[in-house]
């Protein structure tokens, strides 16, 4: 099978990593997110070693994602692994604090961007048959509640679901589908989630073992090369130095 990799968010953090991760085992790469240049770094970086495409996305306009995908060229048409990454958290400010444009900013990015991107390219998938593979990259706020992460934490609720139940409309066609769910890892996001704040960021992280984007594109890479009769439905990733925390009681 001729292996081509199709990423979202590319151009940075997990998808960044899952671009070196599939270049360095020889896979074609199809390469999408908002920012051009970063884009063109990429392919300038990886187009030595494998042959890439990239095309400037964003995964929430459901026209543009079909367009990209039909004008995908010949070499790049045969998608055999759909890297579904592109995402984010915005407002980690309590519920009844954050604007309404936020929490639609996260739906229409992680759920209807991830169905955007995932119905363009079931057809090719299903074509492409036996050892495909759709992995969706979701969180571990999907199943674990925690302040601040209100509509985030259902957005990834959404992809372990979604996931689940492509599994059982694709039972046959040998397409495989994975919620791959990370914990705390350290990329761009907490910067994005905290609108730029540096310093957000750095306290996240300092003075514990976060993952790195080259952990996580490590998984996806092992999701995607697993011998075809095997599907990993979900894999919930933490750092060591991260656990759960006890319930929380409002007291007198
Ligand atoms: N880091 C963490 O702790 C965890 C992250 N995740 C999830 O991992 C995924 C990747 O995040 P991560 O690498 O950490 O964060 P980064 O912020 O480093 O990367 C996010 C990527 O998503 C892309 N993206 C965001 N919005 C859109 C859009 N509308 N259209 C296309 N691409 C978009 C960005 O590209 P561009 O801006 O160029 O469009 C960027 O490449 C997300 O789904 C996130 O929810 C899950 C668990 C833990
Ligand atoms: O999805 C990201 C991990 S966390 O911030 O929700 O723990």
């Amino acid at each position: 099978m001729n292996r081509i990799a199709f990423i979202t968010g590319a151009t940075s953090g997990f998808g960044r990593a899952c671009a070196h991760r599939f270049a360095e085992a020889g896979w074609s790469l199809v390469l999408s997110g908002r920012r051009e240049e970063r884009l063109a770094e990429l392919r300038e970086a990886l187009e030595d070693k494998v042959p890439v495409h990239t095309a400037v996305l964003d995964v929430r306009d459901d026209a543009a994602v079909k367009a990209v995908v039909e004008a995908l060229p010949d070499a790049f048409a045969g998608v055999t692994c759909l890297v579904n990454n592109a995402g984010l958290a915005l407002a980690p400010q309590p519920a009844q604090q954050v604007d309404l444009a936020d929490w639609h900013t996260m739906i229409d990015t992680n759920v209807r961007g991830l169905a955007n991107v995932t119905h363009a390219l079931l057809p090719t998938l299903i074509e492409q048959g036996a050892g495909t593979s759709i992995i969706n990259v979701g969180s571990v706020a999907g199943d674990t509640p925690y302040p601040g992460s209100h509509v985030y934490g259902a957005t990834k609720a959404f992809v372990k679901q979604f996931s689940y139940n492509l599994r059982c409309d694709l039972l046959g066609t040998g397409v495989r589908v994975t919620d791959v769910a990370p914990g705390l890892a350290e990329t761009e996001f907490t910067l994005v989630r905290t609108g730029g704040n540096q310093d957000a960021h750095d306290a996240l992280y300092q003075g514990t073992t976060p993952l790195s984007a080259e952990d996580i594109a490590e998984q996806i890479f092992y999701v995607a090369t697993l011998p075809v009769h095997i599907n990993i439905n979900r894999m919930d990733v933490m750092p060591v130095r991260q656990a759960w925390a006890p319930f929380a009681i409002d007291r007198d």
